[in-house]
Parts: C-alpha cells; sequence; structure tokens
C-alpha cells in the first residue's frame, strides 16, 4: 500500500523547543493507527503538524499530494472555545467550507447534508442549540459530525474518546470503523490501552521521539510502555533547542 503520510525527519515544537524529535516513517493508506503516549508525549503536536496548523522546526511531512482541504483535524474538545456564540447546526456547517466556501451559503443539498451528519451522530432536535450548551459526549458527538461531512481522505482525531460514556464511545467508535472501511487513512491519538488493542491494528507508541511502532501487539509491550513513561518523565522542557534545528532567531 503507498504511503499517506511521510515522516522524514521531522521535528516539531514552540519556540523552537522541540516537542516532537526526529520522527521518520510512513503511515500507509487507509492505515487505522493509533497515537500512544504518556501526557506530554507529543501526540498532539505531532497532529497539529500532520492538519498543518504546526511548521516543522526541521525535517518534513509529506502528506503524499493531499490538500490540506483533504484532512479533516478533530481537535481536543479542551481547543474549543465553547463560550463562542455559534449553533450545532453551523459549527458542523463548517466541515463543508472546503466545497462551499467561507460566504459560499448553504444551498439545499447542502442543508440536507449537515442534518444528516447531525442524525448520525445522534444529535437530531439539537441543532440550534448554541455550542456552550452541549455535555461533553454531546460535543464530541458534533465534532464527529464535523469530520463526517469534511469526507477527508485523511482523518486526524486527537484524544476522540477523552471523558465520554461508553454509549457514546462505542458510537463513535462504530464512525471510526466505517472510515477505514471507506480506506481512508485514521489516525487517533489515545488512553485507552485496552481500546486500542480491540480496534487499531497499529500502534506509534510516542514519547518526545518514537519508542515502537507497527503492529499494535508488537508495539504496546509492557517494557515499551514502561520506556515510553520513563523518556517523558526525564525530558526536560526547559532544555535548549537541538543542535541540529536550525536557530529562527533573526
Ligand atoms: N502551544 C504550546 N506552546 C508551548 N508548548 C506547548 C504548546 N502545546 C504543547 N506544548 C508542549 O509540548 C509538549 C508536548 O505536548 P503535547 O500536547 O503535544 O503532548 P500530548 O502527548 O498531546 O499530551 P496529552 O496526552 O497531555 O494531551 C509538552 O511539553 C507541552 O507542554
Amino acid at each position: 500500500m503507498a504511503a499517506q503520510i511521510k515522516f522524514r525527519n521531522v521535528t516539531l515544537g514552540y519556540e523552537r523547543h522541540p516537542a516532537v524529535h526526529h520522527l521518520n516513517g510512513e503511515v500507509a493508506s487507509g492505515a487505522l493507527l493509533a497515537v500512544i503516549g504518556p501526557n506530554g508525549a507529543g501526540k498532539s503536536t505531532l497532529f497539529r503538524g500532520v492538519a498543518g496548523i504546526l511548521k516543522p522546526l526541521s525535517g518534513a511531512i509529506d502528506l503524499g499530494g493531499l490538500d490540506q482541504r483533504d484532512i479533516a483535524y478533530l481537535p481536543q474538545t479542551a481547543d474549543i472555545d465553547r463560550s463562542f456564540p455559534i449553533s450545532v447546526f453551523d459549527f458542523v456547517a463548517s466541515g463543508l467550507w472546503r466545497s462551499t466556501g467561507l460566504f459560499g451559503g448553504i444551498s439545499g443539498k447542502a442543508r440536507e447534508k449537515i442534518l444528516a451528519a447531525i442524525a448520525a451522530v445522534g444529535l437530531n432536535g439539537f441543532e440550534n442549540r448554541p455550542i456552550g450548551t452541549l455535555s461533553g459526549g454531546q460535543m464530541q458527538r458534533m465534532l464527529f459530525a464535523r469530520v463526517l461531512l469534511q469526507d477527508a481522505r485523511l482523518i486526524v482525531l486527537d484524544e476522540p474518546f477523552n471523558a465520554i460514556d461508553a454509549k457514546t464511545s462505542a458510537d463513535l467508535l462504530a464512525l471510526v470503523g466505517r472510515w477505514h472501511a471507506e480506506g481512508r487513512t485514521v489516525l487517533a491519538a489515545l488512553h485507552d490501552l485496552d481500546m486500542v488493542r480491540a480496534n487499531f491494528p497499529e500502534t506509534l507508541l510516542l514519547a518526545r521521539g518514537p519508542v515502537a511502532w507497527g503492529s499494535t501487539a508488537e508495539a504496546l509491550t509492557p517494557e515499551n510502555l514502561l520506556v515510553a513513561m520513563k523518556m517523558c518523565e526525564a525530558f526536560d522542557d526547559r532544555a535548549a533547542a537541538c543542535a541540529d534545528v536550525p536557530s529562527r532567531a533573526a
């Protein structure tokens, strides 16, 4: 299977401080990959890099010719400004911007698609609710509806099942399974190892750099998990930038 993503010695970080170091490797087109790691391991940073929100400090992320609009990115719910006065309908509708444009207006057909996506995640009747009134699980369903609408070839989900009930997890996991069956490439940052073992064939165990990457059974050994934890504990956030990260100072 051709590669959908190639990480070429990529280093990502903030203010010249690397958070993910020298990552090399490929994600095959159509892969269903879990990204696991302790808090602060760099999972969100890596996903921001793939989504094009964060430019690499060095190295490159090759997306096999994919346009940025072909990537659907589901951020952590903590990154969503819930006080922003927008309805569920309008939030989900933003998933269509790639076809309608920002000010393109919503046709009758587009409206149907938006309502179908909201229904598919079990949020019928919530269309006019301000997003700030949603529960954690409803919020997550809404984020999935937007991804559904984006119809993207590459889907990047940052902790999509955190702090939600078992029924919501199961419903949303079924959507992930559907995307995988449709041949889309799906990456998800997760914390629940049982869920990963049961549903994700491939895993990248990350601790600022890769600890293991391959079949889930081979990557998620107790030894590897311990190494990842120790690597994250030992990491000094205030350390200077890597020697081979060029300075951006003027
Ligand atoms: N916007 C930011 N500015 C500066 N440093 C950041 C920023 N976001 C993350 N970091 C730092 O980058 C490192 C990696 O964080 P990241 O959020 O990518 O880890 P994570 O694996 O997603 O963690 P978690 O499981 O807790 O969400 C951490 O040391 C974090 O403090």
